[in-house]
């Protein structure tokens, strides 16, 4: 590891995450609330979750709709990247968008789940999901 690594990251692995987009033709999104028991519970995120060793984002992303969701996903495309620096943890986020999937998505680990448009009126989101919807509104605008 690089020094400029090693004092970014306070010496701590990186813990990389998949999280989804998952957007339906209309533009609305999924968020869902963090469980009860994690970090920052309560809080509104993305889908998503660490990967495992080994994992690919995409194959990653896929396992973890599936687990929190029950959703099988079809299409996704990488979309940014994302680095935060909580106390619990220093995380690089991956974000896809998810447009294609089977199923009807459902809060499988007992989560409430909720589609949104722009802006949304769920709080608080996760600190590293808010730039999100900046992009969102970037993406929009342009
Ligand atoms: N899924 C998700 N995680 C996010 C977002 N933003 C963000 O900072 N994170 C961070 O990414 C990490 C994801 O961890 P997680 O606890 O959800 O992952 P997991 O389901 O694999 O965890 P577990 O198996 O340890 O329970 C957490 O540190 C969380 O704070 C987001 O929008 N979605």
């Amino acid at each position: 590891m690089s020094t400029a690594a090693a004092d970014k990251t306070g010496g701590r692995a990186v813990t990389e995450v998949a999280v989804g987009v998952v957007v339906r033709a209309d533009g609305s999104f999924l968020l869902g609330q963090r469980p009860v028991g994690k970090p920052y519970e309560g809080y509104w995120e993305f889908p998503g979750g660490k990967l495992e060793a080994g994992e690919s984002v995409e194959a990653a992303l896929a396992r973890e709709l599936k687990e929190e969701l029950d959703i099988d996903m079809r299409a996704c495309e990488p979309w940014r990247t994302l680095e935060h620096d909580y106390p619990h943890a220093y995380v690089r986020l991956y974000f896809c968008k998810v447009t294609a999937w089977d199923g009807e998505p459902r809060g499988m680990e007992g989560q409430a789940v909720t589609w949104q448009t722009l802006p949304v009126n769920v709080a608080p989101l996760l600190p590293a999901a808010q730039p999100v919807l900046e992009w969102m509104l970037d993406e929009r605008a342009a």
